[in-house]
């Protein structure tokens, strides 16, 4: 890492908006050259705040955006460079396309109205360049309004590149679309943007796609960023309660640390129904904290009888339904007052009401911190526990 020249870093970058509590608080990260970075969290987070500050769109309270040698921006210098002069990138949710104009036209927009002046025949090569970037060549003089949601986010992307921006930023540009083409535009962005090699920003909500597509993600959560990491990391190492239940697929229940446990050590814990379980710290907890257990529900075995075995827990629980979703069944399972969801081999049939044995190793119950400002008992029912497949 050392001898990379850092793209863009971010420092102690807050903006909160005036009467409000709302925007972000401290965010800072830094961003080799070339990497896709995504911002993931729930809405009204502070995602779209931190990338307007980025852009230029929105002046900071405190903290300093710099891309490489040039300062966009520095509170405490007071240096801020304009929007025009960020080399900037930028796609939006609404293409913003503009429906009297061709095709052509539309791309070719940044480029009439910068400060730098091309010739027509640059124009031209730029404009052609982008829109073969993006699959769009042939369809220049068609007006914007002929297009369809996908052409139209495309063409909006060629507008974003054609002058070969230092920055990409995206703010939820596919969500605009159906659920098939969304997925075919992932992939087609992803690999545009490694094509291109252009340090980027991408804003979403849904986490299936932050793991797809990104290097790099940071989850947020009330203006903060509550993790950063790889797509492996923040799904296989969720840094708290909020970050496990809010990357989905995985189940959250409340429990009470039974004795101080050391980092990176197996400790005992007492779920809601009085049963102790044994889990993996990731860090050091105190005896009698509340935390959270995050358990996947591929991680979980059920039987008629128990099986038992070294380092499993074992937990009588009760089947409340079953969801068959083809090569799996996906089960409820109340354990004592909790709810488990566990997806196994649609071969196990297990009836309504019927008691089962449900085994998970400890290694596969994650202890984890409940998020502050987050109620722990919120996290051990209701939606939050609730488990998509
Ligand atoms: N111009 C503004 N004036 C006042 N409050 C604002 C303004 N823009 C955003 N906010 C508030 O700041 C918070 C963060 O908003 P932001 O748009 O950054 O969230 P987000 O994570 O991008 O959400 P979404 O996914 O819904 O777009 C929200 O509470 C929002 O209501």
């Amino acid at each position: 890492m050392k001898n990379v020249q850092p793209s863009l870093t971010v420092s102690g970058l807050s903006k909160i908006y005036l009467g409000t509590t709302g925007g972000v608080r401290q965010a800072d990260f830094e961003l080799k050259n070339g990497t896709f970075f995504t911002l993931l969290g729930p809405s009204g987070c502070g995602k779209t705040t931190t990338l307007r500050c980025i852009a230029g769109l929105e002046t900071p309270n405190t903290g300093a955006i710099r891309l490489g040698a040039t300062t966009f921006f520095d509170a405490g210098t007071g240096q801020h460079i304009p929007l025009n002069r960020r080399n900037i990138g930028m796609v939006f949710q609404s293409y913003a396309i503009w429906p009297h104009l061709t095709v052509f036209e539309n791309v070719a927009f940044p480029l009439r109205v910068g400060r730098e002046k091309y010739t027509s025949t640059q124009v031209k090569e730029m404009v052609e360049k982008a829109l073969a970037s993006v699959d769009l060549m042939g369809f220049e003089s068609r007006s914007a309004t002929q297009l369809s949601g996908g052409q139209q986010q495309r063409v909006a992307l060629a507008r974003a590149i054609v002058k070969t921006p230092s920055l990409l930023l995206l703010d939820e540009p596919l969500s605009n679309l159906d659920a098939l083409l969304r997925d075919e535009m992932r992939a087609e962005l992803k690999s545009l943007q490694a094509r291109l090699g252009v340090t980027t920003i991408y804003v979403t909500h849904d986490q299936a796609e932050a793991l797809e597509m990104s290097d790099l993600i940071a989850v947020m959560n009330k203006g903060l960023i509550v993790q950063m990491g790889t797509p492996q990391d923040i799904y296989f190492r969720p840094a708290n309660g909020f970050v496990a239940s809010f990357m989905g697929s995985t189940n959250v229940i409340q429990a009470k640390v039974d004795a101080d446990v050391p980092e990176d050590a197996f400790g005992s814990v007492t779920l809601a129904s009085g049963r102790k379980i044994a889990c993996r710290f990731t860090r050091s907890m105190k005896a009698g904290e509340t935390i959270v257990v995050s358990i996947r529900p591929e991680n979980i075995a059920l039987s008629l009888t128990p099986n038992g075995g070294q380092n499993v827990n074992q937990i009588q629980g009760t089947i409340k339904s079953a969801g068959f979703l083809g090569h799996l069944i996906r089960y409820e399972i109340d354990i004592g007052g909790q709810l488990l969801h566990a997806n196994v081999g649609s071969h196990d049939v297990f009836e309504k009401g019927s008691s089962v044995s449900v085994e998970f190793d400890f290694q596969n119950a994650l202890a984890l911190t409940v998020d502050e400002g987050d109620d722990a008992a919120e996290f051990g029912r209701g939606r939050r526990n609730q488990v998509a497949a």
